[in-house]
């Protein structure tokens, strides 16, 4: 049952705060299995704390590290990657520290990029994945020590992991002789576990000041204690405000961000969706669409303005306009950037305790394993029999490459199949394009135009993401929550026989190819609106055609 935050009493908030910094997980569950495992993933709680003792190791180990490379390469997914990911991003290379960049994706030309721009004798590649048996993440490592091993006689001194006790992938390092092994807190999950070795082992790397960051979280965490009064504890007003609106029926916490700190979105994104968005429910974390006017945005929405102190005026006329039109905004003004520390931490405490407002459990990721199966599936039939078991129809007017899911029954054209997608959404959809394409800015603006189009036109929410990097972000939400999302999946062709990933039997391109695919089949299964556009070689130009007659589509359409 849900739980309405504004209706109870000063000492039922009083007993719940108390009850979360006690880790008593029967605040989400009444199941005895359920709740054991929950309890072993209340160790975020601890983090600020206790990570103060860690931080001369991990300096220690950033100097030697910039002393023999002139780049570090993160191989990692989801949690384990996206906070690195928004600290790099966020304040970007630091002097006299080796370049840190995030590979958090299969995509070939990604890869091949890294083997373009550097020499990887000069690169560590930090190996983060919590269970170490993350299909990317291992690829990716099977992969650089394949490159590597042809080029060097004791690769290990190449890498570094961040993993849990016991994984396979600790067990790789030991025996690889990996130059540094990171065992991470058991009880920490992945998207709760920026303060832990998976962001610091990164921000030290990065030569970002570890003593502010965690003392930023150190204070925020304190005035989140249990002894702080509801209305003064940020984490809770935060939960509150999410708890309350979600319960009102706005489900799309729309996040607005200064430019400068705009990449932290990703972050709260996988953290709100992966934890929110299962048993058919969830917030829906709206990241990375450009602002608009208030005429845009339907009833569903509801505002977090993330903004830096000094800079208050970035979106003013939105913001007042905004309020004036009565859509629900907060504003979270930022001291200055180290405050991200602290933002980890209140955004953290509130997602859990939005999870106790909405009665689920917060920790977990129950179907993102349905994507997963259907990409092994695939996987196994390609090298079994060379083919992913699918064939594209061909839009007589376009030339587009492209399949439908199941509940758009059969589409001969993509005309038809573009109005019923757009037919059937109601004002609490939102539509969602994935990309499994390189990482681009221009591709970036491109969806960022569409999704404005797109929202213009239909007044529905947008979300983007690139593939398979949302997999381990929205993923979740995409499958396991609420059934008003509709998606467009994009693949390129342009297979290369020599990125192949040593001991699989397969590339990088099969392997993109095929999680992309896995994710049609589950959304397809769970009777959901999928348009896959499988694009050609000259994919950019592709592109823009698509937009166009989406476009056209559209506009031509009465709905
Ligand atoms: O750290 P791991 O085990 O590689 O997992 C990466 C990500 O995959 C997920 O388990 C599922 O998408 C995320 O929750 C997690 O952050």
């Amino acid at each position: 049952m849900f739980v309405r935050p504004s209706k109870l009493s000063e000492s039922e908030k009083s007993l719940i705060l108390h009850r979360l910094w006690e880790k008593d997980a029967s605040l989400w569950s009444g199941d005895e299995e359920v709740q054991k495992a929950i309890s072993n993933r209340l160790g975020w709680l601890d983090l600020p704390e206790a990570m103060a003792k860690s931080i001369d190791e991990i300096r220690s180990f950033s100097e030697e590290v910039k002393e023999e490379f002139e780049a570090v390469c993160l191989l990692g997914m989801g949690g384990s990657s996206l906070f690195a990911l928004t600290l790099s991003k966020i304040f970007g290379p630091q002097p006299g520290y080796p370049y840190f960049f995030v590979l958090d994706t299969t995509d070939p030309e990604e890869v091949a990029k890294l083997e373009d721009d550097f020499d990887l004798k000069k690169v560590l590649f930090l190996v983060a994945s919590k269970s170490g048996t993350t299909i990317e993440v291992v690829s990716l490592f099977k992969y650089f020590w394949g490159r590597l091993e042809g080029l060097m006689d004791q690769p290990g001194g190449n890498f570094a992991a961040i993993t849990d006790p016991g994984t396979p992938l600790a067990k790789t390092a030991e025996e690889r002789k990996f130059r540094r092994l990171f065992l991470a807190p058991p009880d920490v999950g992945g998207r709760f576990s920026a303060l832990s070795y998976f962001g610091l082992v990164p921000a030290g790397l990065m030569g970002l000041d570890l003593e502010r960051l965690l003392k930023a979280a150190q204070e925020m965490a304190t005035v989140c204690g249990p002894e702080v009064p509801w209305e003064y504890n940020p984490a809770a007003k935060l939960a509150e405000y999410i708890g309350e609106n979600f319960i009102l029926e706005r489900d799309k916490l729309t996040i607005l961000a200064d430019p400068l700190i705009r990449p932290y979105g990703l972050w709260i994104e996988q953290l709100v969706a992966e934890s929110t968005g299962k048993t058919g429910i969830g917030v829906v974390p709206i990241v990375g669409e450009a602002p608009g006017s208030p005429t845009v945005y339907g009833p569903d929405r509801f505002f977090v303005n993330l903004g830096l102190e000094g800079r208050r005026d970035i979106y003013g006329r939105l913001l007042s306009e905004l309020k004036q039109n009565e859509f629900p905004l907060v504003n979270h003004w930022w001291e200055d950037r180290y405050e991200i520390g602290a933002e980890c931490f209140r955004w953290e405490m509130a997602t859990a305790l939005v999870g106790y407002f909405m009665d689920i459990n917060p920790f977990d990721e129950p179907d993102v394993i349905r994507a997963k199966r259907k990409t092994a599936e695939i996987l196994k039939l390609f090298k079994e029999t060379g083919d992913f078991g699918v064939e594209f129809g061909l839009d007589d007017r376009t030339g587009h490459a492209f399949i439908t899911s199941r509940i758009l029954g059969d589409t001969p054209s993509l005309k038809l199949a573009i109005r019923k997608f757009f037919l059937s959404l109601s004002p609490w959809s939102y539509v969602a394009f994935l990309a499994y394409l390189p990482y681009d800015a221009e591709l970036e603006e491109f969806f960022t135009d569409l999704r404005t189009m797109v929202r213009t036109r239909r007044q529905c929410s947008t979300m983007f993401g690139f593939g398979p990097r949302y997999l381990h972000s929205s993923g979740q939400l995409h499958k396991g929550g609420p059934k008003t999302g509709s998606f467009f999946i994009f693949t390129r062709r342009g297979r290369k026989e020599e990125q192949m990933v040593p001991g699989e039997g397969y590339t990088l391109w099969d392997l993109q190819f095929a999680q992309a695919y896995g994710d049609f089949q589950a959304l397809s299964d769970l009777e959901r609106q999928v348009i896959h556009i499988h694009l050609g070689e000259d994919y950019r130009k592709e592109l823009e055609d698509f937009a166009a007659f989406l476009k056209e589509t559209i506009e031509l359409a009465e709905f």
